[in-house]
């Protein structure tokens, strides 16, 4: 480092092609809520890692609390300072709406009907029509993000109850939302009719929480009630709790890539452990791959799941080729560096002693641009290592999603544009296998296949998508971008 140069920060934990948001919602008059909250949050926090928030309400007024971070940073002074019985709180990684402080979540507006604090996890897919629509009838907007939409269209919304306004906000709302929503008596969670991301009730004492995952409500000491279903509306008062159907699903649609990659494996959605799905897909790639190598090794974090259940059904030993960094976080490079290759290095290193000399089988989740597998690949050799046979317990994935998850532009996603040979090539591996869809859906076995998304690896969106899709030649016509 030259003395003077100026230096950007780069968060290599976001450098991320694919996460989305956390939301956390708890009604208990004997818990300190912002604290349960803090809690879920940081259980929840793999979901995102641009700013987090929390909104709590002592049945007259609320307070909200938000930053640019990770929970503990966000958080580091203290949290929102008063007595509270309802807390709502949110991760977020950014899909509609920079990652700028104004555009952290929980929102939270005074309306005619009082207070409202919201947070989403999903992506809407004609939130800018709706947008245009409210603006010309002179709506004002504070943040560029998408889920201030729904909050613009309760608080216009001219029914008598929180619940039948927000009914009417999503009747025409399209795309990805389970959200968590405060008034000062009520806690509210909602779940799109095509259940697209997860949303779980549990309970706390005499108390009720709502969580994207159900790790988070066994951070905070929670038992596991039950998901909230797609369609459904759960209304949570000093009355206990209530549920409501909204909206009838015509297709049930949840995200095949939380069991790949998002979720946590300690989490359970919809039935299915995700510990579970993952070491099946493991066990289904050694099937399928037939590879035979000296050792098995993973990409962590999260192909480790994977690579046990290649090992566990190839009978090739598990072994830590490869060490993460557990530390890692926001660290400083220099501009001209290639940011890629430097976060991969910093975050992952290769073991010389376990690698050297060996054919080893690398088990990863997915591959997206190919940086990760391309770096890791050359590290491993560099280090010794006689044959890399690459296994991904994914299938291509050659389009992006528009429900929730930041997905490259299509551009970016190496399937799109290069069949598995030239990847490998790319990538540098002696060999290169994907998991079949069908194997995929075989190992998530118990979710029946048609009520899971998978038009990642397919391109058959369950939902309108926010752009004109034209499948046959491939072309997209617009790529929702940030604004
Ligand atoms: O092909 P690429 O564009 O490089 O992306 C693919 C990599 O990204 C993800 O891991 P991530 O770095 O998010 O970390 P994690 O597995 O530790 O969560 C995924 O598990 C792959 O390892
Ligand atoms: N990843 C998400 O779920 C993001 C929620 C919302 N669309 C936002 O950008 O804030
Ligand atoms: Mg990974």
């Amino acid at each position: 480092m030259r003395k003077g140069e100026l230096f950007v920060l780069y968060d290599i934990q976001s450098d991320k092609w694919r996460e989305e948001c956390g939301i956390f919602g708890i009604f208990a008059s004997q818990e300190n809520v912002a604290l349960a909250t803090y809690w879920g949050l940081y259980a929840l926090q793999h979901r995102g890692q641009e700013s987090a928030g929390i909104a709590v309400t002592d049945g007259t007024v609320m307070d909200v609390q938000r930053g640019m971070g990770l929970v503990n940073e966000v958080f580091r002074n203290g949290l929102p300072d008063m007595p509270a019985h309802i807390a709502i709180g949110h991760v977020r990684y950014s899909t509609t709406g920079s990652s700028l402080l104004r555009n952290t979540q929980p929102l939270l507006v005074n309306y005619s009907g009082g207070q409202i604090s919201l947070a989403h996890n999903g992506n809407l897919t004609n939130a800018h029509e709706i947008r245009e629509k409210l603006e010309q009838r002179g709506s004002v907007f504070q943040t560029s993000i998408d889920s201030e939409v729904i909050v613009n269209l309760i608080a216009r919304s001219s029914q008598a109850t929180i619940e039948e306004k927000v009914i009417d906000s999503l009747a025409g709302v399209h795309g990805a939302y389970c959200l968590v929503i405060m008034t000062e008596t009520k806690l509210i969670g909602v779940r799109d009719p095509h259940g697209f991301r997860p949303l779980c009730i549990g309970r706390l004492g005499e108390g009720w929480v709502l969580a994207s995952e159900s790790c988070a409500l066994d951070a905070v000491g929670a038992e596991f009630v039950r998901d909230v279903d797609p369609g459904e509306m759960v209304i949570i008062s000093k009355d206990g709790v209530t549920s409501r159907r909204f909206a009838e699903s015509d297709r049930r649609a949840g995200c095949i890539f939380e069991y790949i990659y998002f979720a946590r494996p300690d989490s359970v959605i919809d039935g299915q452990s995700v510990y579970q799905a993952r070491f099946n897909m493991g066990r289904t790639l050694a099937r399928e791959s037939g590879f035979k190598a000296d050792i098995v090794i993973s990409v962590p974090d999260s192909g480790t799941t994977a690579a046990l259940g290649y090992s566990h059904e190839s009978g090739i030993p598990f072994a830590e080729g490869l060490m993460k960094n557990r530390y890692i976080g926001r660290t400083f490079i220099q501009p001209e560096q290639k940011k890629r290759d430097m976060g991969v290095r910093i975050k992952l290193n290769a073991v010389a002693s376990v690698v050297k000399g060996k054919s080893v089988i690398m088990v990863d989740d997915s591959i997206v641009r190919g940086t990760t597998s391309g770096k890791i690949v050359r590290m491993l050799k560099d280090a010794g290592a006689k044959t890399v046979h690459m296994c991904v317990s994914s299938p291509p994935i050659g389009f992006p999603c528009y429900y929730g998850i930041d997905t490259s532009a299509r551009k970016e996603l190496i399937a799109a544009t290069k069949k598995v040979e030239e990847i490998r090539q790319f990538i540098g591996a002696d060999s290169l296998h994907y998991l079949s869809l069908e194997g995929l859906h075989a190992s998530i076995c118990n979710i029946p296949e048609k009520t899971l998304c998978n038009a990642c690896f397919n391109c058959e969106y369950p939902a309108p998508t926010p752009c004109e899709r034209d499948c046959a030649s491939n072309k997209f016509v617009f790529e929702p971008g940030r604004n």
